[in-house]
């Protein structure tokens, strides 16, 4: 089949999944497209469909989309898909401050990649999940919000890592080795 297209405007994102999809002896490769889409309000799933949906008519083809939400215990799964608006107002200072009144400080990482087929198809998601907790900013701040977020079991937050060992825990590299599957039986 010919290259799939990844449809996102977050350059961090396309050099995660190409360093994971090119790992292992079968590498996936990819093209990607730049498009700004909007994002709907809901559910990640039907924030994922709507988006991915979106994109294959806009492209007229396949494609694949990916949603990353970050979730907390104490807010009952919020920011989730709206993360981005939380971070870019309140950066990762408030992002701990939004905690400051709860106990629990435990998150996750949920990313939900959508494959849809064309314009007239139905998107089909694939979730990947990694567990942490919420914590002071340690680390580069290269992408995001790793410098708050701590995996479970690693002493160390995302931006502490080196991308080769986020890229094998994280919430997008657990996505990706489900749609990598679905991929290859195409
Ligand atoms: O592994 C990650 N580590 C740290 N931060 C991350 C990660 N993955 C996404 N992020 C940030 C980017 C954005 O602030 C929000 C997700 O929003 P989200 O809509 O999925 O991403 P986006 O708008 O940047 O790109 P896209 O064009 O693919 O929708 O979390
Ligand atoms: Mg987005």
């Amino acid at each position: 089949m010919s290259k799939l297209v990844f449809v996102t405007g977050n350059a961090n994102k396309l050099t995660e999944v190409r360093a994971i999809l090119s790992a292992g002896n079968q590498p996936v490769e990819i093209d990607s497209k730049s498009l700004d889409i909007d994002e709907i309000q809901g559910s990640t799933e039907e924030v994922s469909r709507a988006k991915c949906k979106r994109a294959a008519e806009l492209l007229n083809g396949p494609c694949i989309t990916e949603d990353t939400a970050l979730c907390f215990e104490a807010l009952d799964g919020l920011p989730g898909p709206y993360i981005k608006y939380f971070l870019e107002k309140l950066g990762h200072d408030g992002i701990n401050k939004m905690l400051v009144g709860f106990e629990s400080k435990k998150a996750w990482a949920l990313c939900t990649f959508a494959y849809c087929a064309g314009p007239t198809s139905e998107p089909i998601l694939f979730e990947g999940r990694t567990d942490g907790t919420i914590v002071s900013a340690r680390g580069a701040a290269k992408f995001g919000w790793d410098p708050v977020f701590e995996p479970n079991g690693t002493g160390l937050t995302y931006a502490e890592m080196a991308s080769e060992q986020k890229n094998l825990i994280s919430h997008r590299y657990k996505a990706l080795e489900k749609l990598r599957v679905y991929i290859q039986s195409l």
